[in-house]
């Protein structure tokens, strides 16, 4: 249940069905209103707070968490620049025992309480409403937005009028794909879940679980337990990164198949030259990786045409997105295949297989649908669009990721738990958050190949 991310549209309707089953709108205010206090009391640990409520039901939240903090003895500001407008925020309102103010008035508390809108914002927030948040989002020292930040679109994530930063986010009753989402996300602070008791089933869109990785079983061996082939092209440096970040995720043999000399490369790693098309030919082979220093030259075109048809498990980066078209698909497998975009590789296979949507998660169906490859849209947001259908998100990562070679460090790490499990929708989120983990365990500022390196430790984490 604490895993759906709901559109507005399933929100309400999620809503209607608890009021359908006996439970009032009224009970899901408090429960809403209630939970959201039970955080805030914490976080404000006897500060004074201010609360901005708006017309609809996120402000009637807003009465309701300031009546229970104010019971609990803080000092409470509520600010109001209009009336309620919805019978059960009229009802919250009339149920807050203390003033309530038309505008801020100067140092009214340090802790902002902001529930001006929820998921009903339907256009950009101006006048009062945005001279309030600017005047108040600066003046305290902790921000709380209820829900989601006020001017924030629930759907998309994106700022409907001026961005203001918070330091928590308390989502009510279930996620938004803004909670996921940038510019959203990076303006969200820490988000948490307040449970208000809704029935949520099958949901098409989802937070990513933490995987749980098996070891390998009992009677394995090198090639049962996942063999990589990492096809290498015109650079060296990227396909030997993927190979190492391969070989600590879990799999039991990563070849490189490369014509340069690797100088740096560890003894493990069986390096071999020649013709691709034979060497692909072994069907012992459990996922193939293709694209990091790939190049965009006629060879490399034709080494991925290889690999298209080579039958195998495949993840496709880098340079191999560049190059990928529907001619190249003809005849390949999609459904065996993850293609690994940053935002710049997601517009190109956009513009390649005219998909005119313009935000991420809309651009990741959209090449999904087209084409029934399993996408990850990389990034700070980055999400999943698995070729069976529905979307899952992930928890924020370390923008310490943000480091040249994470993306090839990320894609021999999918290759490798394609290997091993076959799967290529959970061998992509086991390696998204082993990519996560390893940063974390890497520090700050590390190199991609210091990440690499951290990949052992982390798997060890979701034994
Ligand atoms: N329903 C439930 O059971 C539960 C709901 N819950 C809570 O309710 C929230 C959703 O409530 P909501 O639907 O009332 O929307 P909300 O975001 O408060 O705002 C709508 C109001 O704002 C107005 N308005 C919009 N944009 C505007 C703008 N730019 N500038 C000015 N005005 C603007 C809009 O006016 P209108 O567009 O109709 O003209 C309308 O009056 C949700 O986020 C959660 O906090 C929880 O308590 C759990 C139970
Ligand atoms: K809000």
């Amino acid at each position: 249940m604490t895993d759906h991310v709901l559109s507005v549209e399933e929100m309400r309707a999620a809503e209607r069905a608890a009021m359908d089953s006996g439970v009032s709108e009224w009970q899901l205010m408090q429960r809403a209103g209630g939970g959201a206090a039970d955080w805030i009391w914490r976080i404000a640990a006897g500060r004074a707070v201010t609360v901005l409520c708006g017309p609809g039901n996120n402000g009637g939240d807003g009465y309701v968490i300031a009546e229970t903090l104010q019971r609990r003895g803080l000092t409470v500001t509520v600010v109001a620049p209009v009336e309620p407008a919805s019978e059960t925020a009229r009802r919250a309102r009339d149920g807050f025992s203390g003033e309530i103010a038309k505008t801020l008035v100067s140092s009214s508390g340090e802790v902002l309480v902001d529930c001006l809108f929820g998921y009903g914002l339907s256009r950009k927030v101006e006048g009062e409403f945005a001279k309030l948040l600017e005047l108040a989002c600066p003046s305290h020292s902790i921000r709380i937005a209820i829900d989601v930040p006020s001017g924030i679109f629930a759907d998309s994530g994106e700022w409907l009028g001026a961005s203001h930063r918070y330091d928590h986010t308390l989502a009510l009753g279930a996620w938004k794909r803004a909670h996921f989402l940038m510019p959203a996300r990076a303006d969200m602070g820490n988000t948490r879940l307040v449970p208000i008791g809704l029935d949520l089933k099958d949901p098409a869109e989802r937070l990513s679980e933490r995987p749980r990785i098996h070891p390998p079983e009992p009677d394995s061996q090198k090639y049962t337990r996942g063999l990589v082939a990492v096809v290498a092209g015109e650079m060296p440096g990227a396909p030997l990164l993927s190979s190492l970040a391969a070989m600590h995720a879990g799999a039991g043999y990563v070849k490189l198949f490369s014509d340069h000399s690797h100088p740096d490369a560890p003894a493990e790693l069986v390096i071999e030259d020649g013709a691709l098309g034979e060497a692909l030919d072994d069907e012992r082979i459990g996922a193939v990786l293709i694209g990091p220093g790939l190049g965009r030259g006629s060879e490399a075109r034709d080494r991925l045409r290889a690999a298209l048809n080579s039958g195998h498990n495949l993840v496709l980066d880098a340079d191999a997105l560049h190059l990928l078209d529907r001619a190249m698909l003809d005849g390949a497998d999609p459904a065996k295949m993850v293609v690994t975009p940053h935002d710049g590789e997601l517009a190109k296979l956009c513009e390649t297989f005219d998909i005119t949507a313009t935000d991420k998660r809309d651009r990741a169906i959209g090449l999904r649908d087209a084409t029934g490859l399993t996408v990850l849209a990389k990034g700070p947001d980055t999400l999943l669009a698995p070729a069976q259908g529905g979307v899952v998100y992930f928890p924020q990562g370390s923008s310490w990721l943000s480091v040249a070679g994470s993306g090839d460090v990320l894609a021999g790490m999918i290759a490798a738990r394609l290997a091993v499990t076959g799967d290529a929708v959970g061998a992509t989120q086991e390696a998204v958050w082993l990519h996560q983990e390893a940063s974390r365990l890497a520090g700050p500022s590390f190199t991609a190949g210091q990440l690499a390196d951290a990949v052992r430790a982390a798997l060890a984490l979701f034994l």
